[in-house]
């Protein structure tokens, strides 16, 4: 039953999304504004940001990076679950999908000042985050942008996180294409794999990985 709710049909799998999943008005509208211009393909699953904002609140985060912004679904999750003081820093190339979904219907200012926005590779806002002294101060970050540089983001995420501080990683099962022989695989997933392996057996976090939506794994950092 791998896949988002969005997308399967599984009745367990729509059974589990009915008895837990509960969405704020802002949320619902943020769902139906991006499928309607964008399509929902690219949008976390409400099953996994749900979960991050569960995880968010259980280690009491305050500052939260989003590797992967689109129009703001897993951002808005997060800054939903932080406290008012918190910060969530939404990460993208692009800022049509933020500035004609998230931005126009974001509209309760006190939730929309949490979320600040860098329009360009995620990489580089990460360095510079690095750069500015702020590494082992962030305590939530989620991934989820091109798979290619999956690795680097992990690393730089686990450079900035606190001890005790979590991230999650999306599409780490890449709609089973991950079990493919590797001679087989294309760039995307090839990536995911090389980053599965690694954090297995990375003795800097403990991990799981969770056969939910698309895959997401949970790693914590000692
Ligand atoms: C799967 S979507 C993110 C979905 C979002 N987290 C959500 O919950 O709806 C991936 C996003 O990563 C962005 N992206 C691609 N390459 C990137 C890069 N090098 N740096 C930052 N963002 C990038 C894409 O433009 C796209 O909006």
């Amino acid at each position: 039953a791998i896949g988002k709710s969005f997308s399967s049909n599984d009745p367990i799998l729509q059974y589990s999304i009915k008895h837990s999943v509960q969405l704020e008005q802002v949320q619902k509208e943020l769902i139906e504004l991006t499928s309607r211009k964008f399509g929902n393909v690219m949008m976390g699953a409400p099953e996994v940001v749900q979960l991050n904002q569960n995880l968010i609140r259980a280690i009491k985060a305050k500052n939260i990076l989003d590797v992967g912004l689109f129009t703001g679904y897993s951002a808005l999750g997060a800054a939903l679950a932080v406290p008012s003081d918190g910060t969530v820093v939404g990460m993208d190339v692009y800022s049509e999908y933020f500035d004609q979904v998230g931005d126009v219907v974001i509209t309760d200012v006190n939730l929309r000042r949490k979320i600040k926005t860098f329009f360009q590779p995620a990489e580089i806002t990460m360095n510079q985050l690095i750069e500015n002294g702020t590494a082992g101060q962030w305590d939530f970050c989620f991934i989820d942008a091109d798979k290619k540089n999956y690795i680097t983001y992990f690393e730089q995420c686990l450079s900035l996180l606190r001890s005790g501080g979590i991230i999650t990683i999306d599409n780490v099962l890449w709609s089973g294409r991950i079990v493919q022989p590797k001679d087989e695989m294309d760039e995307s997933t090839r990536a995911i794999d090389d980053l599965n392996k690694l954090v297995a057996n990375d003795t800097r976090v403990f991990v799981s990985l969770l056969p939910i939506a698309d895959g997401l794994t949970i790693a914590l950092k000692k």
